[in-house]
């Protein structure tokens, strides 16, 4: 009997697309990675001979389940929510959970296929998962808020475990949130155990856990400079989101001596022509962690310019660093970047760039920092935060930013040794998506057939 060839990748992609319909965000995330890897799968018999590629892209289990709670005027609600348990190969599923009114089965798989190479990419011991509902938390009490994350952890419960898997925040879930959710884990199992990371630091958190993802993106960024004999300092950076991720990109850019131009939310952007630093940094942190207000607040309180429904791509800078959401840069904006001489752009959020905005950046020379690299460090301080559970100890802030570093600066180096050339740069896309696929499909193949 013959076997099958895939290696031809509008073959591949048009039997994912007729086995998953409607899911853009799923076949745009596939792609990209299709695009990396199949000339080493044609070149690699044994990745052809263990459908890598068919699997890989099949999540392991996808579990769906009605989450019910009451609002405080005592109507009863009822939302969707999933677990994607995509991939386990190289560790127990690991990945966030999004609460967000447009969350649907598309963004949760594309989210937890990447997050498989990207926690690859980190060099610990981690699968791929994501998971999240259609729950919308703007505007709600926290009472609200912490009967919505009870009820789906009386569901989700029977789903994780430290050796299974072990969620984590992302859009919607931050600390507030992950509280609650952990706090109902440990009160139906009677255990208190690594389940999830992003834990507070009095019940099990981690150091630096909460930063990592904004910090960790601007060490990338450094990397990438540090490669090329330049530097951060003196230059200006455009950010988007105002966030977990961004609030600590706009930090440490400071702390580097690169100033933030700007930040935003769904209505609109700011632009402060002397940098989000300082003082104005701790309003903006406040604002957004604590009281949950709206971003046009920061130009009310420090009189510069506010852009109501308006993305922030058209302002000049050194850099860009979108960290708000999918797909905030469509080819038109990538233009605008072009145009106005962006040296480097640096994914903070999960795919911000649509296929043609990379294209149009890569073909007008900007260095181009994919998500699954550069935002890899909260993860991988989530996989920091699961070794000190698991050992009973507490790092230091110190210690922790310390491995951050080196894990930013290794997975840099990985996409180094990876990547191909093309237009006279390193193509961090190709390196990145070859670099978290190998391990991966290494340890596929070492299984067997299952
Ligand atoms: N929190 C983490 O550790 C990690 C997060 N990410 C990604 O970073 C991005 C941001 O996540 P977080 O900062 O954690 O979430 P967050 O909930 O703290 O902040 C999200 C920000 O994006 C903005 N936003 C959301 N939807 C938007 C839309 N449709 N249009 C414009 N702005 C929108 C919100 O206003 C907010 O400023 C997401 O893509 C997430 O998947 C990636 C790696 C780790
Ligand atoms: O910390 C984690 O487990 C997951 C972080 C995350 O959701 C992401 O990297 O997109």
């Amino acid at each position: 009997m013959t076997k099958k060839s895939f290696c031809d990748i509008d073959n591949f992609m048009q039997g994912l697309v007729r086995r998953n319909p409607a899911e853009p965000n799923f076949h745009q995330a596939v792609h990209e990675v299709v695009e990396s890897v199949m000339p080493l799968i044609a070149s690699t018999q044994r990745y052809r001979d263990a459908s890598v590629l068919e699997r890989m892209t099949e999540p392991d289990r996808i579990i769906t389940f009605r989450v019910t709670w009451m609002d405080d005027a005592g109507n009863v609600r009822a939302n969707r929510a999933w677990r994607v348990q995509f991939n386990n190969s190289i560790g127990p599923y690991k990945g966030g959970l999004r609460f967000h009114k447009d969350v649907d089965l598309d963004t949760l798989k594309f989210l937890g296929f990447e997050q498989t190479f990207k926690n690859s990419l980190t060099g610990l011991p981690m699968g791929g998962a994501k998971g999240g509902s259609n729950f919308n938390p703007k505007g709600k009490s926290d009472a609200e808020v912490m009967r919505f994350c009870h009820a789906m952890m009386t569901e989700l419960q029977r789903h994780i475990g430290e050796d299974t898997d072990v969620p984590a925040g992302d859009i919607g879930v931050g600390g507030r949130e992950l509280g609650y959710l952990f706090g109902q884990y440990k009160r139906l199992n009677n255990r208190f155990a690594g389940v999830m990371t992003g834990k507070g630091l009095s019940f099990g958190g981690s150091a630096g856990r909460k930063e990592a993802t904004g910090h960790g993106a601007v060490y990338f960024l450094r990397e990438i400079l540090q490669h090329r004999g330049e530097s951060l300092e003196n230059k200006t950076a455009l950010v988007s989101g105002s966030g977990n991720v961004a609030l600590y990109a706009i930090e440490k850019l400071d702390e580097l001596g690169c100033k933030a131009l700007t930040a935003s939310d769904s209505s609109g952007f700011i632009y402060d022509r002397d940098g989000i630093s300082g003082e104005k940094l701790e309003f903006l942190k406040d604002l957004k962690e604590v009281r949950r207000g709206r971003i046009h607040e920061y130009a009310d309180a420090f009189g510069c310019e506010f852009h109501a429904k308006k993305r922030p791509w058209a302002v000049k800078a050194d850099f860009a660093l979108p960290c708000a959401t999918q797909n905030e840069i469509n080819e038109s904006d990538a233009q605008h970047l072009v145009k106005n001489g962006i040296h480097a752009l640096v994914e903070g959020a999960n795919m911000p760039t649509t296929a043609e905005g990379v294209l149009t950046l890569q073909n007008g020379g900007v260095i181009f920092g994919p998500a699954k690299a550069a935002n890899a460090g909260g993860v991988a301080v989530s996989g920091l935060e699961q070794s000190q559970n698991a050992l009973r100890i507490a790092w230091s802030r110190e210690e922790v930013d310390t491995r951050l570093k080196t894990i930013m600066a290794d997975i840099h180096h990985k996409c180094l040794t990876h990547s191909q050339e093309v237009h006279g740069d390193i193509d961090y896309v190709k390196g990145a998506n070859l670099a978290g696929f190998v391990k991966v499909a290494d340890a596929m193949v070492a299984y067997g057939a299952i």
